[in-house]
C-alpha cells in the first residue's frame, strides 16, 4: 500500500492561526482559539507522530505508561527522565487524583475502586459491540484536589467487525480533549491515544483503526506565534511505523523498551514555553 501524506494536525495549527478568535485564558497568556474540531487518523497509515518538528517520544511513552500504572506521583516521571509534569507537582510530587488514578481506582460511594482500564479490555474481549467502553478522566467530586483538570476527558472504543471468515476486528478509539493546547500538547496527546490504541488492539487480538481526536477549545498561546509560523513554513513527510517488539500478559506490563518508530524523519525540534 502506498501510504499518502497526511496534514490534519497543520491544518487544524493553520485554521487556528488564521481564524481563531483572541481569547484571554487561565494562565494569563493569551490565546488565538477555535471551538470544536474533528482530525481522523487511520492507524494502517503510519504512527499519527508530528513530523513538521521533532516530537520526544519516549516522554510520550513513558507519560502513557504513567497513567497506567495508576500513579499520582511526578516521581515516577522524574525518576525516568522525563519533566513535562514538573511545573504542577507540589514539594512531595503528587499531582493529586489525575489520569492515572481515574483511570485505574476511580472512587464509588461506597469506598471502592473501579479499574476502567480493566473493564474496557474485559468488555472488547467479551462484549466488542457495546456502545458503552468508555474511561472517564472528568471526576467531578475529584476535580479540585487535582493539580489540572484533565485536558484529555473522555475517550471511547468501538470494534468494526471482521469482513472476512477467520479475520479480525478493527479497533478505533475516540477521544474528548476539552481544551487542546496545539502547539505543544497536542502532539503529545495525539500520539499518546494513538499508541494506547495499538496496546489494547493488540492485548485484544484486534487490528487498529481509526483514532478520532476531537478537540473542545483548540488554541495557540499568544508566545508559540513564531514558532507556529515556522512550522507550517515546513512540509510534512510520511509517518513513521509502530513497531511493538513483544505481546505482554497484559495491557499493564508494557516496558517503554517494547516500542520502536521505524522511519521517524522529521524536521528540528523547535522550543516553546509552557504556559502554567
Ligand atoms: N499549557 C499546557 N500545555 C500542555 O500541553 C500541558 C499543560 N499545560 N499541562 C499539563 C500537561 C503537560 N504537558 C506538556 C508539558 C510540556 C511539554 C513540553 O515542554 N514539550 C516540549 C519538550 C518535550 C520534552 O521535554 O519531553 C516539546 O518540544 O514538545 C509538552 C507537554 C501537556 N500538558
Ligand atoms: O494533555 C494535555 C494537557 C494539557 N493541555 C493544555 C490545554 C491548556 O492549554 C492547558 C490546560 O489549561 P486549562 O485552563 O485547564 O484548560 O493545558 C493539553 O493540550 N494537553
Amino acid at each position: 500500500m502506498t501510504r499518502p501524506i497526511r496534514q490534519q494536525y497543520e491544518d487544524l495549527m493553520r485554521l487556528v492561526a488564521t481564524q481563531g478568535a483572541l481569547k484571554a485564558d487561565r494562565t494569563g497568556t493569551g490565546t488565538k482559539s477555535v471551538f470544536g474540531h474533528q482530525m481522523r487518523f487511520d492507524l494502517n497509515e503510519g504512527f499519527p507522530l508530528v513530523t513538521t518538528k521533532k516530537v520526544h517520544v519516549k516522554s510520550i511513552i513513558q507519560e502513557l505508561l504513567w497513567f497506567l500504572t495508576g500513579s499520582s506521583s511526578n516521581h515516577w516521571l522524574t525518576e525516568r527522565g522525563v519533566t513535562i509534569w514538573n511545573e504542577w507537582a507540589r514539594p512531595d510530587g503528587d499531582l493529586g487524583p489525575v489520569y492515572g488514578v481515574q483511570w485505574r481506582s476511580w472512587p464509588t460511594p461506597d469506598g471502592g475502586h473501579i479499574d476502567q482500564i480493566a473493564e474496557v479490555i474485559k468488555t472488547l474481549k467479551t462484549n466488542p459491540d457495546s456502545r458503552r467502553i468508555i474511561v472517564s478522566a472528568w471526576n467531578v467530586a475529584d476535580l479540585d484536589k487535582m493539580a489540572l483538570m484533565p485536558c484529555h476527558a473522555l475517550f471511547q472504543f468501538y470494534v468494526a467487525p471482521a469482513t472476512e471468515p477467520g479475520g479480525k476486528g478493527k479497533l478505533s478509539c475516540q477521544l474528548y480533549q476539552r481544551s487542546a493546547d496545539i502547539f505543544l500538547g497536542v502532539p503529545f496527546n495525539i500520539a499518546s491515544y494513538a499508541l494506547l490504541t495499538h496496546m489494547v488492539a493488540q492485548q485484544c487480538d484486534l487490528d487498529v483503526g481509526d483514532f478520532i481526536w476531537t478537540g473542545g477549545d483548540c488554541h495557540i498561546y499568544s508566545n508559540h506565534a513564531e514558532q507556529v509560523a515556522l512550522q507550517l513554513s515546513r512540509a510534512p513527510f510520511l509517518y513513521p511505523t509502530l513497531n511493538i517488539k513483544r505481546k505482554p500478559d497484559s495491557v499493564f506490563d508494557y516496558q517503554f523498551e517494547d516500542f520502536e518508530f521505524l522511519d521517524y524523519q522529521h524536521h528540528p525540534a523547535i522550543k516553546a514555553p509552557v504556559a502554567i
